[in-house]
C-alpha cells in the first residue's frame, strides 16, 4: 500500500501541493482527478522521488519508502520516457534489464507484454513509426516490464480513442489487478467506470477521497419517478420533494422530508407507476461540486 502522509510542495511563495494524505491499497485502482494545476503530477512526482517534499512523507506498507521501494514501482511520467528513434522491442528489455532481470527473462517477459498488448510483429519498429495508441501502449509496457509492485500513471489514457482506451484498460486489469494502481485523468467518465477509490484534488489540496460508490451516494437522497402514461409535473406540489426536473412522465425529486417509502406509497396511489429508483449523482456533477 502507497500511503501518502501530508504531503506539501512549496514554489517560492506558492504551495502547489498542500498538506495531501491518502492511501493507494493494492487491487485498488484509484483515480487522481482535478482540474489542470491542480498538483497531480507534482504529487505522483514526490510519491515516485523525482521531486523532494516540502513537508509530509511517502510510506510504502506502512514504513518510511525507499529507493529500492520506488524502482520496483511502475511509473508513466507525464513526459514520458521512451527514446523515439529506438526500436520498441530493444528498448523494453533495455528497461528490464535495467531493473536486473536476466537477459532470458527480460526478452521472455518483453514478448509476453508485446503480445499481449498485440504489438509483437511491430517489435522491431521505432518508437516514433508507431500510432499515437501504440505509442501509447508501449509506454505502458514500459512501466509493467520488470513486474511492478505498485503502478503509478500521469494521464495514461490522454489523446486515446475509446477503443484504444477500453484495450487499455483490459490490459491493466489483467497486468495490475493485485496492484496498488495510482493514475491521473481528467476524463469523469472513464475514471468512474474504471476506479474502485477516488482522490480529488483541488487547488493543492484533496477535497474529496473514499470509494467511487460512497462519493456516489454522498450526493443528495436524489429518485427518479417514471409514471406509466400521466404528467409527472404534479409531483411539483408535492410536500416534502424538490423536483428537480421533470420530462414527460418522469421526474426526477430530491427527497426533502419524506422518505423513499412514503414517496413510493404516495405516488403508487396517485397513478400508475413504472418505478421509483435511486438516482445516483454522476461523478461530473460530484466533481463540480467538490471543486467549485
Ligand atoms: N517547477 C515549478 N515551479 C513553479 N511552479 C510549478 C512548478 N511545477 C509545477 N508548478 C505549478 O504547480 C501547480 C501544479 O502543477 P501540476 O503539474 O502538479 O498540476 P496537475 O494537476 O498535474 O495539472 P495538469 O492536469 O495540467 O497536468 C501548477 O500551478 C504549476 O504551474
Amino acid at each position: 500500500m502507497i500511503t501518502v502522509n501530508h504531503l506539501s510542495r512549496v514554489y517560492g511563495e506558492t504551495t502547489v501541493v498542500d498538506d495531501v494524505s491518502f492511501s493507494v491499497r493494492p487491487g485498488r485502482t484509484t483515480g487522481f482527478v482535478g482540474a489542470n494545476g491542480a498538483g497531480k503530477t507534482t504529487t505522483m512526482r514526490m510519491i515516485m522521488g523525482v521531486l523532494a517534499p516540502s513537508a509530509g512523507e511517502v510510506l510504502w506498507n506502512d514504513a518510511p519508502i525507499t529507493a529500492q521501494d520506488r524502482r520496483a514501482f511502475g511509473y508513466m511520467p507525464e513526459e514520458r520516457g521512451l527514446y523515439p528513434r529506438s526500436p520498441i522491442g530493444e528498448q523494453l528489455r533495455y528497461f528490464a534489464r535495467l531493473h536486473g532481470m536476466s537477459a532470458a527473462r527480460a526478452t521472455e517477459r518483453v514478448d509476453e507484454l508485446l503480445e499481449h498488448f498485440s504489438l509483437a510483429d511491430r517489435a522491431d519498429d521505432i518508437l516514433d513509426a508507431l500510432s499515437l495508441g501504440n505509442q501509447q501502449r508501449v509506454q505502458i509496457a514500459a512501466s509493467l516490464v520488470h513486474e511492478p509492485s505498485a503502478l503509478i500513471l500521469d494521464e495514461p489514457f490522454s489523446g486515446l480513442d475509446p477503443v484504444a482506451v477500453d484495450t487499455m484498460v483490459d490490459l491493466l486489469a489483467r497486468e495490475a489487478a493485485d496492484l496498488p494502481l495510482l493514475f491521473s485523468s481528467h476524463q469523469l467518465d472513464l475514471v468512474e467506470r474504471l476506479c474502485d477509490d477516488l482522490i480529488v484534488l483541488s487547488a493543492g489540496r484533496v477535497v474529496a477521497s473514499g470509494s467511487v460508490e460512497e462519493l456516489r451516494s454522498r450526493g443528495a437522497d436524489r429518485y427518479r419517478v417514471e409514471f406509466a402514461s400521466s404528467d409527472a409535473a404534479w409531483l411539483r406540489d408535492v410536500r416534502g420533494l424538490d423536483v428537480l426536473d421533470v420530462d414527460g412522465t418522469t421526474a426526477l425529486v430530491d427527497l426533502e422530508g419524506l422518505d423513499a417509502t412514503e414517496l413510493t406509497r404516495l405516488v403508487v396511489e396517485r397513478a400508475p407507476v413504472v418505478e421509483v429508483a435511486r438516482a445516483r449523482p454522476p461523478l461530473s456533477e460530484i466533481f463540480r461540486e467538490v471543486t467549485r
